[in-house]
């Protein structure tokens, strides 16, 4: 079966090579050329525009975009549209907002184009080894493209979630549920950074990822990342986001659902990116202003 994809980033360039192996005719696009001269050079068919990569894919094609979420995929959508035949397949397996992807999906049937919003979870690791997928969408086309990702994903590690949309929104809650289990083991990290013991970050993240009840893949992660820097010395922990948690919490508020670890973790995040803080000054003002007490001074 063949596969075109689009987007040779991080994630497409190593789902290019998971499909390869998994013997897909993979024929592979960007808009930077040497993403796609570097995947050619992996004996990977290449295209230099999405009109190349259309006649070089058979019918029904199967056109899987991996590129940044937002303006991106309405722009690549539309930049397919002409060279694209009724029942061809355009999967999104990026982060996009599953609104977005409820309407891309209502387009593009106007068009007579199938859309699946597939959210992609793993990393880099899962998308050159084996992907977490769930997928949105009709049943038919799921069913017609099953193939493609049972194939790509870890044994047992694709699922169907029913109408366009539930993909991406089921990618988006588990990226909530990613926020809070991470912030929570950095919390917990951190109370050791400052405790009166010696604590070995690695040697300890390590032993959790053996029998305990926090064992997981954030934990080995987390192990991993003291092997190569025991204190984090060489990072400043400011920690960005991409939306997802964000459009999580919306959703929950949105919903009337409480989520305060989330919500929690997402204010930690943009604190991060702030040195000092307005508040912060606002809050110390009146504590001098009602009870006298000290303030500290910034170099003005
Ligand atoms: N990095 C991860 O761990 C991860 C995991 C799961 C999902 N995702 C999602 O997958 C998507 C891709 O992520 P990434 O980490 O590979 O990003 P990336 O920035 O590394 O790669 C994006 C690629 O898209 C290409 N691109 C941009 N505009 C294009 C266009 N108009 N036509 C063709 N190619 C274009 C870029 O040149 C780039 O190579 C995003 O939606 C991201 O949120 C990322
Ligand atoms: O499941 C995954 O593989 C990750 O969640 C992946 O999707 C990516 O690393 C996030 O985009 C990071 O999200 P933030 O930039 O919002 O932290």
């Amino acid at each position: 079966m063949q596969v075109g994809i689009i987007g040779l980033g991080k994630m497409g360039f190593n789902l290019a090579l998971n499909l390869k192996r998994n013997n897909y005719q993979v024929v592979a696009q960007d808009v930077n050329t040497d993403f796609v001269s570097k995947i050619g050079q992996e004996g990977i068919e290449t295209a230099y525009t999405v009109e190349e990569l259309c006649q070089k894919l058979t019918d029904r094609r199967v056109i899987w975009l991996m590129v940044p979420a937002g303006e991106i995929v309405d722009g690549v959508i539309t930049s397919l549209l002409p060279y694209l035949s009724k029942n061809d397949i355009i999967i999104d397996g990026g982060n996009s907002n599953y609104n977005d992807s409820k309407r891309r999906y209502a387009q593009l049937k106007e068009h007579g184009i199938d859309f699946l919003d597939c959210g992609t979870s793993g990393g880099t690791s899962g998308a050159l080894n084996g992907a977490c997928t769930m997928i949105g969408g009709d049943a038919d086309v799921f069913d017609y493209v099953a193939g493609v990702f049972k194939d790509i994903s870890v044994e047992n590690g694709f699922l169907y979630t029913g109408a366009a949309g539930s993909g991406h929104f089921t990618k988006m809650v588990h990226n909530g549920i990613e926020y809070g289990m991470m912030q929570s083991i950095a919390e917990g990290f951190e109370v050791f950074e400052h405790s009166e013991f010696d604590i070995d970050f690695q040697k300890t993240a390590k032993l959790f990822n053996h029998g305990s009840v926090v064992r997981s893949w954030l934990m080995e992660l987390t192990g991993n990342a003291f092997s190569k820097d025991a204190r984090l010395d060489g990072i400043k922990g400011i920690m960005h986001s991409s939306g997802e948690g964000k459009w999580t919490l919306e959703t929950a508020l949105d919903l009337g659902v409480p989520t305060p670890v989330i919500a929690l973790s997402i204010m930690m995040r943009y604190r991060s990116q702030m040195s000092d803080t307005f508040s912060g000054k606002v809050v110390a003002a009146l504590r001098n202003e009602f009870g006298g007490h000290a303030v500290e001074k910034s170099e003005l």
